[in-house]
């Protein structure tokens, strides 16, 4: 395994017997010191180089550059509650990481505690470490975790292939994971993020890979429902049941039985309809507008919403118990700012996608091209680099797709100033500028939306002059 930055510092880390050809990593998290000199060099003898981390903090950045098959924990005898919840940290961050627990026989007493080995690890072992036994476990660990990455690996070709929804770092490792849980199961479910993140293309992956798969997928966008009319669109209605109901209609549920219905932008539905969604989560049937009968209706729910869900439902945006009943599951999807190369990555996939079935002048991205999108931060997220991209291709004279024809702005660098620095000097040039355009003190004063006493003051704190501006005040 090709190591890269963020591992610990050289002295930490214990070269393995040279005498061994095949030699493995492992992250070797340990709050003390000496312990884990001694482990490690028991290790080394056996082909495992090990990499200490001395706290949970370093642990993470460490695991967030580089990746161990393995993971050897050392616990204190009365690991914390706070511990327990820093390791589960440690653990979630690391991935397909297989860890293993060396504890204080006495800790196994508790049964608290062994709930959170058994939840958290692959193996433990008690003190003092019998190394042989040890190794032998480390190596069911790697074998099992390298089988996990492969299935995992594999997992998200196949999602790549059939959804298209692309990107293979951390961030989105951890929703494929989430489709892949979610989609066996048949709750409902909610998707936060950012706007253009994908997260109508996860739930269509969540449909397409469950049971439901060969039943309709319904989007439904809540906030272009009138709530005059959301329960007519949710429900269906009988003809006559309103003015203008000149024929029976299908709701949306309906349309979708035994499949799913996608309700995008959830925050964005009215009242009315927020209640008659609880009473279909409910009770899982509906009543067509004009009828008096009751059908039972067979659908899964997805809902998305934006990144600030909590703050909606503590505002009252949206009901808290309706909240409750659709956030059984939950994805958080990353902004694409924050998922590795993921945007060089997809706009590849954009690229490709528009040299389909062109034999001739296939277009490919500059080197310069991809590093502007990787500094970029994408607000609009991928529906922005997807439009950028085939902007881009369409715009190119040649077959290379350059910077220019991408036409991102730079990101505004650091000025290395403070903020009080920079504070201080939008002041003064707000006084300067105000001075320079009014005819008299209190003009300046009045358009800064300041008292002359305080403009004064900033005039002396700033060392503007002006000159005759005592007799220009009044
Ligand atoms: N990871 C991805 N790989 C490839 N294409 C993607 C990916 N994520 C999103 N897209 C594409 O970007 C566009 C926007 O995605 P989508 O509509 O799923 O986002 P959204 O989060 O539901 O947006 P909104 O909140 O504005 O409704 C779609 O064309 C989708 O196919």
């Amino acid at each position: 395994m090709e190591l890269t930055a963020g591992i610990s510092r050289i002295e930490r880390i214990f070269p393995a017997s040279q005498a061994r050809g095949d030699v493995r990593d492992l992250i070797l998290l340990q709050p003390g010191w000496a312990d884990a000199l001694g482990l490690a060099k028991g290790l080394a003898e056996k082909g495992w180089r090990a990499h200490i981390s001395m706290d949970t903090q370093e642990a993470i950045r460490c695991l967030r550059s580089n990746h161990f098959y393995v993971g050897i924990a050392l616990l204190d005898a009365n690991f914390s509650e706070e511990m327990q919840s820093q390791l589960s940290e440690v653990i979630s961050e690391s991935g397909f990481t297989e860890w293993i627990a060396i504890v204080d026989p006495g800790s196994l007493t508790s049964i608290e505690h062994a709930a959170f080995l058994s939840t958290f690890f692959f193996d433990f072992h008690t003190t003092p470490v019998d190394i042989r036994r040890l190794t032998y476990s480390l190596g069911h660990a790697y074998g099992a975790a390298k089988l996990n990455e492969a299935s995992r690996g594999e997992f998200r070709l196949s999602v790549n292939q059939r959804f298209g929804l692309i990107g293979s770092s951390k961030a989105m490792s951890q929703v494929y994971d989430s489709i892949q849980k979610i989609s066996r199961s048949d709750e409902p479910v909610i998707i936060t993020g950012e706007t253009g993140t994908g997260k109508e293309l996860i739930a269509r992956a969540i449909h397409g890979l469950s049971s439901r798969a060969e039943k309709p997928f319904i989007p439904v966008s809540c906030g272009a429902i009138p709530e005059t009319l959301v329960q007519s669109e949710f429900f269906g209605h009988n003809k006559g049941a309103f003015t203008g109901a000149v024929e029976e209609r299908i709701g949306h549920f309906e349309a979708a039985e035994g499949g799913t219905v996608y309700l995008d932008e959830i925050e964005n539905l009215s009242p009315l309809g927020q209640v008659s969604l609880l009473r279909f989560l409910q009770e899982k049937e509906l009543t067509p507008l004009g009828s008096k009968k009751p059908r039972t209706v067979d659908v899964r729910i997805i809902a998305s919403a934006g990144p600030n869900l909590t703050e909606a439902v503590a505002a009252g945006v949206i009901r808290e118990d309706l909240f409750y009943r659709l956030n059984v599951l939950h994805i958080d999807v990353p902004p694409l700012r924050e998922r590795d190369t993921d945007a060089a990555e997809i706009a590849e996939y954009f690229v490709d996608r528009f040299n389909q079935g062109k034999r001739r002048n296939a277009k490919r991205l500059s080197k310069k091209a991809i590093s502007a999108i990787l500094e970029y931060s994408w607000p609009g997220n991928v529906r922005e680099l997807m439009g950028c991209v085939n902007r881009a291709a369409v715009l190119s004279t040649g077959r290379l797709i350059t910077e220019g024809d991408l036409g991102l702005s730079r990101p505004v660098r650091f000025s290395g100033r403070t903020l009080r620095e920079v504070k201080a000097q939008a002041v003064e040039q707000a006084v300067m500028s105000a001075l320079a355009e009014s005819k008299s003190i209190t003009s300046a004063a009045r358009r800064l939306g300041v008292s002359r006493v305080t403009l004064y003051r900033l005039m002396e704190k700033h060392s503007i002059t002006v000159p005759g501006a005592e007799h220009a005040a009044g």
